[in-house]
């Protein structure tokens, strides 16, 4: 049997300081480094920008390129930190492989997690092929011309077209016939994080609706949040409520799938994990280590949301997935290419009891980048998502 030892946690900016870096501090970011602070964790924000959402609440601030191993590397050795937490894709997710390997740091949920869902190739192959979880037909192809072999050898249309490093839908699009594969494929050169040649063609899910199902292993083993259901527009999230009603057979089979994947990716901390279902069919769409935009919903439907239960979860503490009452969110999008927007309309969004609102402090807006999330409660999940699309709409940012 094994024992694990007490968690014990320091005092912030002193020499007993239980230090934790995020790589990564955007809105998700954020939220995990203000958790991790309530439990009295000294904190450092890192992004590839200045004045990220989670650098303006963390103890510490640092901008580097974090696709850059030696300036990754260079860093996590100044700093020391007792846990490296990815926030984001873009990482160089092999030098933390190698940093783990050699003792200087924990990788949050491991190393070789961050590194497979880095790209959408090693966690597919992992999921379809390693562990033979259902997903839907797929191909990953370096030019036009295998894009085009792949769609006419058996992906069909329609179908959708996917950097493999990419993520809130960047550089995606759907393929309906032949006369859009050229547009997909130049898209999703322009549209990557990183910049790739390679796409993932996947055949088109023709599901009823989609979840994610927060997973969280922590020392209480594995557990699960009720399902949350949302909208995607272009491959973005702009609405999720929770919890969303399945079949119960649907909902083991999620729970199964979610059970495999997390179980093969390992460490502590959670989980979302993005499912198509159609009847009782469900499919494996990909999965993130770490919390979920989607997921920002909890933050007004469970005791515990899961920014808190995945800083409980890699400190070592225990955790409750339970939901208090039914909610949704709706994303607040920019509207306008802007430095140093305004947002008229928060007193009026804030009118309605049960209602909630996030704004991010992005420094810089796009018209599509998502800068807040309006959140409300209510007794149905139906009420609940009126009330949060109406208060979305009340937020009006300008220049
Ligand atoms: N094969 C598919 N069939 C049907 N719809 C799909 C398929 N792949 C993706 N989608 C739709 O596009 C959305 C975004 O896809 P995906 O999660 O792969 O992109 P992403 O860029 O990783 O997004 P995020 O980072 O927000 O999770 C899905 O949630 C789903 O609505
Ligand atoms: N689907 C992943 C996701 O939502 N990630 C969240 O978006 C931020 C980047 O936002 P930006 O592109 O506006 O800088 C990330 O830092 C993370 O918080
Ligand atoms: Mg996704």
């Amino acid at each position: 049997m094994t024992t694990t030892p007490p968690v014990t946690i320091g005092t912030p900016l002193s020499p007993t300081a239980t230090r934790v870096m995020l790589l990564g501090s955007g809105e998700l970011g954020k939220e995990v480094l203000i958790a991790l602070q309530r439990l009295g964790v000294e904190t450092i924000a890192v992004d590839r920008y200045d004045h990220a959402p989670g650098q303006q609440v963390a103890h510490h601030a640092r901008t580097i390129t974090m696709s850059d191993p030696a300036a990754l590397r260079a860093l996590i050795e100044a700093e020391n930190p007792a846990l490296v937490v990815p926030e984001i894709e873009a990482i160089a997710t092999p030098e933390l492989q190698t940093l783990e390997a050699e003792g200087v740091v924990r990788v949050i949920p491991t190393a070789r997690a961050a590194r497979l869902t880095m790209d959408r190739e090693g966690i597919r192959r992992l999921a379809a092929e390693t562990l033979g979880l259902p997903t839907s037909p797929y191909q990953f192809c370096d030019s036009l011309a295998e894009l085009q072999a792949a769609i006419d050898g058996g992906i069909g249309y329609p179908c959708i077209v996917k950097p493999v490093m990419s993520s809130s839908g960047k550089g995606q699009s759907k393929i309906d016939g032949p006369a859009d594969v050229q547009k997909a494929w130049d898209y999703a050169m322009a549209g990557g994080r990183v910049s790739h040649g390679r796409v993932i063609v996947e055949g088109f899910i023709d599901f009823d609706y989609e979840i994610t199902l927060l997973t969280v292993r922590s020392v209480d083993g594995t557990s699960f949040c009720a399902p949350i259901g949302h909208v995607q527009v272009s491959g973005d999230y702009v609405e999720s409520w929770q919890p969303q009603p399945m079949s119960p057979l649907a909902l083991e089979r999620a729970q199964q799938i979610a059970r495999a994947i997390t179980n093969d990716l390992g460490g502590h901390g959670l989980f979302g994990v993005e499912l198509f279902v159609q009847g009782d069919q469900v499919w494996f769409s990909e999965v993130s280590p770490r919390p979920h935009d989607t997921g920002m919903v909890t933050m007004i439907t469970q005791w515990q949301n899961e920014f808190e239960l995945h800083a409980r979860a890699i400190l070592g503490l225990p955790v409750d997935t339970s939901l208090r009452n039914p909610g949704a969110s709706a994303v607040v999008y920019g509207g306008v290419d802007a430095a140093g927007i305004v947002f008229d309309g928060v007193d009026a969004a804030l009118a309605e009891p049960g209602t909630e609102l996030r704004l991010f402090g992005k420094p810089e807006s796009f018209v599509k980048r998502r800068m807040g999330v309006a959140l409300a409660r209510d007794e149905t999940v139906d009420a609940a998502r009126d009330k949060a699309k109406r208060a979305a709409a009340k937020v009006q940012p300008r220049r």
